[in-house]
């Protein structure tokens, strides 16, 4: 695990800064934006913010979009991963009314960034679905699938010429156990029975969809690469025992397996193991039908294959045992019956649920490969939250130890093709506000222009991405940043 040999990243690995629309950009209603889950949500809910600041500013990039550019030179990235807001383009949710204002927004985003060679990796979706399409139930109405489909096929004929990297969906798994199941991110739906697993489904298919019409309609000409984002922390047995390592199992299947499976097992679908759980537990419950819905055999077929690459988004490692406690049941809780805790000696963020544990992502990453046939990843989030201050040493060192991780698990046979950090600047943390930072850049959030200034972490992730290896012992003579030309700029078109 920890020899000492140099290793190097290979030069047509890609590295690039992530962030997402509500958490950046605020204008929440500038020029004819239609409302989101997440602007109700907060809105109607104010006390549910940690210090208090939502969206409806945030970042400012709406407005401050030449220096979220500028600030992508001076780190030297390949890409920027950001998300397109659903609601700044379709207002009500639907194409027949197009905000132009809107699209010019990113219009200018994607220009600039391709005017100093930095790829646009586009997210369709993060989070924010327009509050018109909620009112007609949301990820839980089936018809989302196609409403999807439409706004992906919109955005797709606009950007196909421009973008190369495109992600469906963020985070299948929170969008739909945290805003349908917990209830603890918008729309805020508790419905921890059934809900959860309706949008699941929904969501695979209107994945699915909108890549099989980027594969008809757009791939040969423009040759661009279609994935989906999916949380994949590392879920490990606290102890080796047959209660903890089943434990374990079942956490996987749960929180990944359950959106991994159905796009690249040999055999699609749900795992067995959450078919057979949650299919037994709803007979004894009394339902007529499983509360996981089925997925035909044309749905199946439909989804699998449907991506050119996972986007992994990974932060941590949770150590699981069967639940201690009784859930409430009917509840994804009950079916999934564990309970996780965290290394004590593990150094812990701002975020309660953050701690660093390098190894587990390059155990994810050996798990991916023997599950599901070495698939290419691009990581599309990893990150450390923080307090306010440009001496981010913690996140430095967490930044160092998961590239590090990732060197072996790419030695040990991961196709991994690139790495994104989480986040470009201090953003809006959902409902943490602004009290969990996690920017590579501190922004000033009572100033005007929301100034941006680089933290240590934005002098090294720089460094990284020069040498294009870790180096433990660099650190720079002081915080200036400054944009240096890259003649090694990488021409983004990966082999997936
Ligand atoms: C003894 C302590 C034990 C702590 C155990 C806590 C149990 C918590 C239960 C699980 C909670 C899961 C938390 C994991 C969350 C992340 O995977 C998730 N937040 C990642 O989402 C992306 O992260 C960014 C930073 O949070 C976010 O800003 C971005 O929008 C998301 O895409």
């Amino acid at each position: 695990w920890s020899d000492h040999r140099k290793r190097k990243f290979p030069t047509n690995f890609l590295f690039g800064a992530a962030t997402s629309a509500y958490q950046v950009e605020g204008g929440w209603n500038a020029d004819g934006k239609g409302e989101s889950i997440w602007d109700k949500f907060l809105h109607d809910n104010p006390d549910l913010v940690a210090d208090g600041r939502n969206g409806d500013v945030a970042s400012d990039s709406y407005h401050q979009w030449r220096r979220d550019v500028e600030m992508l030179r001076e780190l030297g990235v390949d890409f920027y991963r950001f998300s397109i807001s659903w609601s700044r383009v379709l207002p009500t949710g639907f194409e027949n009314e197009i905000n132009e204002a809107g699209f010019k927004y990113y219009d200018n985003l994607i220009d600039e960034l391709l005017k100093h060679e930095i790829q646009p990796m586009v997210t369709l979706y993060h989070f924010e679905l327009p509050q018109p399409l909620q009112e007609l139930g949301g990820w839980t109405n089936p018809l989302s699938v196609t409403w999807f489909e439409n706004y992906a096929k919109l955005v797709f004929r606009r950007y196909a010429d421009k973008v190369k990297f495109w992600i469906t969906i963020n985070q299948p798994n929170t969008v739909c156990m945290e805003g349908y199941a917990s209830g603890i991110m918008a729309p805020g739906l508790n419905s921890k029975d059934v809900g959860g697993y309706e949008c699941a489904k929904n969501v695979l298919l209107a994945h699915a969809k909108a890549y099989r019409a980027y594969q008809t309609e757009f791939k040969k000409k423009y040759e661009g690469n279609v994935g989906i984002s999916i949380a994949v922390n590392w879920f490990e047995a606290l102890s080796n025992t047959t209660e903890n390592n089943e434990a374990a199992e079942r956490a996987r299947a749960f929180e990944f397996g359950l959106y991994l499976d159905p796009i690249w097992s040999k055999k699609g679908d749900f795992p067995d193991l959450v078919k057979k759980i949650v299919d037994k537990k709803s007979t004894e419950q009394g339902f007529k039908t499983s509360r996981l819905p089925k997925l035909t055999a044309a749905e199946v077929k439909l989804i699998k294959g449907s991506a050119d690459f996972l986007g992994m988004n990974h932060y941590t490692t949770f150590q699981v045992q069967p639940s201690q406690t009784q859930f409430e049941a009917p509840s994804v809780e009950d079916d999934r019956n564990t309970e996780y805790t965290q290394g004590p000696a593990w150094r812990a963020a701002k975020s309660p649920w953050l701690k660093s544990a390098p190894y587990g992502l390059y155990k994810a990453c050996l798990h991916l490969n023997l599950n599901y046939d070495y698939l290419p990843i691009i990581i599309t989030e990893h990150g450390w939250s923080s307090d306010p201050g440009l001496e981010d040493q913690d996140r430095v060192d967490n930044m160092r130890g998961y590239l590090g991780a990732l060197l072996l698990a790419m030695e040990d046979g991961t196709e991994v093709k690139g790495y994104t950090a989480w986040s470009l600047m201090d953003n809006v943390e959902w409902i943490a506000g602004t009290s969990e930072r996690f920017g590579l850049y501190e922004v000033d959030f009572e100033s005007e222009q929301k100034t941006r200034t680089a933290r240590l972490s934005a002098l090294v992730y720089k460094h990284i991405i020069e040498s294009r290896e870790v180096e433990d012992a660099w650190r720079p003579s002081n915080l200036k940043i400054a944009i240096t030309k890259n003649d090694k700029k990488n021409n983004y078109r990966v082999e997936l």
